[in-house]
């Protein structure tokens, strides 16, 4: 991927070429109470304030998204306790263990940063990430089997002992359920606003490679240099669907290199564009560039959901988005787990871009001063 050097208020930072920031000052709001209305002009109204959106900025707020506060307020909880573990008992799913990037990242152990020279401290977070999984999926059938792919990227999650915090799969597992669904259901909004037929993508959502996270920012120590608790950076799936509490960091970068504050709203979701749709509509959908600093003094707990195509799936740019104007920017096709595979690989260093060997019994050493 050729890149090219952004100068931001914070330092020039390494994009792909092909990132366009978005000319917008706020983010916008969308309700999605009407994405399922029985007339089709009015489900064509929620696609097409969507389309100005992704077109525009990559990242909107949603709202009557059909998730209970109460479910929201769960999840939260679970997050709570499982950052209040010891650190030995997080190190137990720790990150370093797994073929497919799932479990614990401890304190300054995940980076964003292609460069470790430039960025040694990493970010000050931490992080419990889970993916795809038959038990999380409300969709699925009793007799499915969790599917292969040549990424290697389906698999088991790491999950803490039920001793050690009791209910929490069963909590995490039905939140990833419920905005798997959702997903799935933004996913037929966004063939809509692509002027597509609205099942168009329906194909490849079965087992959709979603990746979701936990995520922890502990106050900055008072007279510290300001540290990102995640460093500029793009996501790498289709979408985000982001839980944030009430505590603010969240800021999205424009075309005149201004953070944007996407400021905490109470029962609203914040969706990004993704990179693999960003190449899948030939550039159209912005995947804009977004990082995360806590200066409040407060803790900030966060919940993203990436969502992502079957990783079996081959993808081609889709024809409608080529024309004149925007001529065909990506040679393709793309197998979505290969791509998906390419990105994680970068953030997490160690973590090779090709799946590892199981025959061999390899796994993924990670030094957590490090990755
Ligand atoms: O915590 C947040 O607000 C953003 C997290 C994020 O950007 C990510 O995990 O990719
Ligand atoms: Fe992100």
């Amino acid at each position: 991927m050729s890149t090219t050097t952004l100068k931001t208020r914070f330092g020039e930072i390494e994009v792909a070429k092909d990132i366009v920031q978005g000319d917008f000052d706020t983010i916008p709001v969308i309700d999605l109470a009407n994405m399922k209305h029985p007339d089709l002009a009015e489900r064509k109204k929620v696609a097409s304030e969507i389309y100005n959106a992704c077109a525009r900025v990559g990242f909107f707020y949603i709202k009557n998204h059909g998730i209970s506060e109460e479910s929201v307020t769960k999840i939260h909880d679970a997050a709570h306790k499982y950052f209040a573990l010891p650190l030995e008992k997080k190190m137990e799913s720790f990150m370093g263990q797994s073929k497919n990037f799932r479990g614990y990242t401890p304190l300054l152990g995940g980076h964003q940063s292609t460069d470790l020279e430039e960025n040694p401290s990493g970010n000050l977070s931490e992080a419990f990430d889970i993916g795809y999984e038959l038990a999380g999926d409300r969709q699925a059938k009793i007799d499915d089997v969790l599917p292969s792919d040549d990424a290697g990227l389906y698999g088991s999650n790491i999950w803490p002992r039920d001793e050690v915090l009791p209910g929490f799969k069963a909590t995490f597992l039905d939140y990833y359920g419920q905005i798997l669904d959702l997903g799935r259901d933004l996913l037929r909004v966004f063939a809509l606003a692509l002027a597509l037929p609205e099942d168009h993508f329906d194909g490849v959502v079965k087992h959709p490679g979603s990746l979701s996270r936990l995520m922890f920012y502990p106050p900055q120590k008072v007279g510290m240099d300001e540290h990102e608790g995640i460093t500029p950076h793009t996501d790498y799936e289709c979408f985000t669907i982001l839980s944030q509490d009430e505590v603010p960091a969240l800021q999205v970068l424009n075309a005149n290199n201004q953070w944007i504050m996407a400021k905490p709203m109470k029962n609203h979701f914040v969706v990004n564009i993704g990179d693999f749709f960003s190449f899948w509509t030939n550039g159209i959908f912005k995947s804009t560039i977004h990082r995360a600093t806590n200066l409040t003094g407060q803790q900030r707990y966060s919940v993203p959901f990436f969502f992502g195509v079957d990783y079996n799936a081959t993808v081609s740019v889709l024809e409608s988005c080529i024309s004149e104007g925007n001529p065909a920017k990506y040679p393709g096709p793309v197998k979505a787990g290969d791509y998906v595979r390419k990105q994680l690989s970068t953030t997490y260093v160690v973590h090779g871009e090709e799946a590892p060997d199981h025959e061999k019994g390899q796994s993924l050493v990670v030094n957590p001063t490090q990755a």
